[in-house]
């Protein structure tokens, strides 16, 4: 473990650049490794669930190597010719690599065992199996459909229609991934929109797949024994790294930054609307496309934030922001609502436990109900701080909290910083870097 105390610090001053965005990361390299030739990537993030990615692509054949900061070079297999594993593939905390990687197996005529850290192998794989499943993979899960699992994959697979039941991008690309190498048509329905990155990269990779909607959902297809043609990917900033340094700016005091490069597709956007709708002053300049992706640099200025109530519609384009939003929340004036978020039980940790007791702990009004957090703000002065706060190997909590530690009177412990390096392991230093 890895304690800090998060000291009040401010205002924060500066121009910053956040890696990499991970969801666009990971697919960069499982696309690239499916590509014959080479794929060239940029700004890649290199965080330890994109690490854990790229090494499961080695061990299935691909040539995956670093040759810069954030620069990348991936030599592909071409899709059908993924080798079988030697060893179980390692996840670490990656719930993506995990559930993505199961798709990419279930149509080759492989199998590979996945493991991963005290986190991930609580977390519910079922939602990938039941349609792989369908498509003719097979599995032997522990524990009711948790890690470690193996996956047997079928040749050929059986392409399926399949209406998502809950909302997520991760099952989406796993059937989609496994699609790529199952003949015929396989369909996706989307009932609620998820981030379509796999949808956007897909299709840059040169793979037949259209989305239409019908009736308000979203029908994606995508045609399977696809061949791949290599790309030169530049990937945007992560606006769920950028979250961290919004909320920042926006609760210390005398704040002002500028966030460059920051990722801004729809699908992911929902952190900025919700915070503007609270009175947050964020300025997008310079909008541009970035590796297909729209993306602008965020002007971030102090501002006395409203709570509100929080339309369970957004939660999709902000699944992973709800931490960083309650810490917004517990400085606002007045109480934020939210509800519809039980898909935060089952991420790194449980996001809607670990946060009220967090929050509590660092002297937050906070009170958990079944799908959502209620929270009364302060009105703008400093949460009086204390913990320790625990994470639960969660990066998303340590993160939040740390936020609310400069934003606090006496600071808060965080029991343990660790797993921030799942995703963003420059946090701390650019933290350091904005308070001067
Ligand atoms: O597809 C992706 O890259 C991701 C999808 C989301 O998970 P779910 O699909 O479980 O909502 C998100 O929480 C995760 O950080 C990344
Ligand atoms: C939920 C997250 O990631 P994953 O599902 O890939 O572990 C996250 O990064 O907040």
């Amino acid at each position: 473990m890895r304690p800090r105390r998060f000291l009040p610090a401010g205002p924060l001053k500066g121009t910053i650049r956040v890696p990499g965005d991970k969801s666009i990361s990971h697919r960069s390299i499982m696309l690239g490794a499916l590509a014959v030739g080479e794929t060239r990537v940029t700004g890649l993030l290199e965080g330890e669930d994109v690490l854990a990615t790229a090494a499961a692509m080695r061990a299935m054949g691909a040539s995956v190597e670093r040759i810069g900061e954030g620069e990348w070079s991936v030599h592909g297999v071409g899709v059908g010719a993924l080798l079988q594993p030697q060893a179980p593939l390692d996840m670490g905390n990656s719930g993506t690599s995990t559930r993505l990687l199961m798709g990419l197996v279930a149509s080759h005529p492989i199998s590979a065992t996945f493991v991963g850290d005290a986190s991930l192998s609580k977390r519910p794989m079922g939602r990938v199996i039941d349609p792989l499943s369908q498509m003719g993979a097979a599995f032997e899960a522990s524990d009711g459909g948790r890690l470690p699992l193996t996956v047997r994959g079928a040749l050929p697979g059986v392409p399926i229609e399949y209406r998502l039941p809950v909302a997520s991008a991760q099952v989406k690309s796993a059937i989609l991934l496994a699609g790529l190498n199952t003949p015929g048509i396989t369909t996706v329905i989307e009932p609620v929109p998820t981030r379509d990155h796999s949808e956007r990269m897909l299709r840059g990779f040169g793979a037949e797949l259209t989305v239409e909607a019908v009736n308000g959902e979203r029908v994606i297809r995508i045609r399977g024994e696809a061949e791949l043609k290599p790309q030169v990917i530049e990937v945007p900033g992560d606006p769920s790294s950028a979250a961290f340094f919004i909320v920042a700016a926006l609760i210390v005091p005398g704040s002002e930054v500028l966030i460059e490069n920051v990722g801004l597709n729809p699908t992911r956007a929902g952190i900025v609307e919700v915070l503007r709708l609270m009175g947050g002053s964020i300025e997008e300049v310079n909008r541009r496309e970035v590796g297909g992706e729209p993306v602008a640099d965020l002007l971030v200025k102090h501002s006395p934030l409203k709570g509100i109530e929080v339309d369970p519609a957004v939660a999709p384009s902000m699944i992973d922001e709800f931490p960083v939003l309650f810490v917004a929340a517990a400085l606002a004036e007045g109480t934020t609502v939210t509800s519809g978020l039980d898909e935060l039980r089952v991420k790194e940790s449980d996001r809607l436990s670990a946060m009220a007791a967090a929050l509590t702990a660092a002297g937050a009004q906070v009170t958990e109900t079944a799908d959502g957090l209620t929270v009364v703000g302060t009105a703008g002065d400093p949460l009086p701080g204390g913990g320790p706060v625990t994470t639960h190997l969660d990066h998303r909590i340590a993160m939040a909290m740390a936020i609310a530690g400069i934003a606090s009177r006496d600071g808060v412990d965080v029991d343990d910083t660790r797993p921030i390096a799942t995703s963003f392991p420059v946090f701390e230093a650019l933290l350091e870097s904005l308070a001067g």
